[in-house]
């Protein structure tokens, strides 16, 4: 049975009894609203966990828009139903006060890989992602955590400060999870209407040949150029950024002669989409 807890106290007498019995606990850390994506973590998890924890908390920290935060879609009783479904064994879903309790005044930068892409175009949002995310390792003193390739430099981010700050927790970054017609799964899926739908998955589209041309000796920035131009045709209303990134650092790179991401962020719909795949 599927337990649902609130507060740090009741999950951390959980946590002891499983780890006194050499029980090994996997974290799936989440903002709810939950879809194929969130579960294939999921089932990563279990299959490397005897125990598995999901938390859904949507983090205010990580808002650099209040729009963005009101809008967020908040589903916790079919969230749960799912999860129980899954196996999982504890459904970790605290408030705001019991994460961010009066006192509470420290954050967790990671410089570099936070500075470009995402970190540049919302601000603070790494600090705020860093930051709980080092939370609830310390919460559920997890054995491994389990992230989407979807949100790539997340991804680079959570590693970089596990390694920094010697976190006894293994990092899993799992496969994205694409609708049949190549769109990345997203909560913020829900928000497109019908037309922009049908005209999101020209982001992955576009980015797959990109990609190919560049494999194919392309040069850099006329193939962004074009990816770009095909974007806006595609139907969408602006591209935030489409760049050519080392894997793990994010670092710029200007020629292709290694292991590379390409990673984009899109308006469609008056809905951001972001992607990214290896090149
Ligand atoms: N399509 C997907 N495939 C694999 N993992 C995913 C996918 N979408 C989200 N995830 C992962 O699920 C975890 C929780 O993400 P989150 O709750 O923010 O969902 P989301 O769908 O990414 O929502 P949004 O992008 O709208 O914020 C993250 O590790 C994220 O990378
Ligand atoms: C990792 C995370 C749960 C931290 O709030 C969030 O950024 C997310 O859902 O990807
Ligand atoms: N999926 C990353 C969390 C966010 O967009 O805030």
């Amino acid at each position: 049975m599927m337990q649902i807890l609130r507060t740090v106290a009741e999950l951390r007498t959980r946590v002891r009894g499983w780890k006194s019995d050499g029980k090994q606990v996997g974290l799936v850390p989440t903002m709810g609203a939950l879809h194929e994506g969130h579960l294939s973590l999921v089932r990563s998890a279990k299959r490397g966990c005897d125990r598995v924890i999901v938390t859904i908390f949507v983090n205010p920290t990580q808002f650099n828009s209040p729009e963005d935060l009101e809008k967020y879609p908040r589903t916790e009783d079919v969230d749960a139903a799912l999860l129980a479904r899954e196996g999982v064994d504890v459904l970790f879903a605290p408030s705001v006060d019991e994460v961010y309790p009066a006192g509470f005044n420290t954050r967790v930068t990671v410089s570099g890989v936070s500075d470009a892409l995402e970190g540049a175009m919302r601000p603070g949002h790494f600090d705020g992602v860093a930051t709980v995310v080092a939370k609830l390792f310390g919460m559920t003193q997890a054995d491994r955590a389990y992230f989407g390739q979807k949100d790539w430099q997340q991804l680079q981010v959570v590693k970089r400060f596990v390694a920094d700050l010697n976190i006894p927790v293994e990092i899993v970054g799992c496969e994205t999870v694409r609708e049949a017609d190549g769109l990345a799964l997203s909560s913020r899926n829900v928000r497109l209407d019908a037309l922009s739908r049908a005209q999101a998955p020209a982001l992955y589209r576009v980015m797959g040949r990109a990609a190919t041309a560049l494999r194919d000796g392309g040069d850099l920035d006329t193939t962004l150029a074009q990816a770009r131009t095909d974007l806006l045709q595609a139907g969408f209303e602006k591209v935030e950024y489409i760049d050519l990134r080392a894997t793990s650092t994010l670092d710029p790179i200007t020629r292709l002669d290694g292991p590379a991401r390409l990673l984009a962020a899109a308006w469609i719909g008056g809905v951001r989409l972001i992607d990214n795949i290896p090149v």
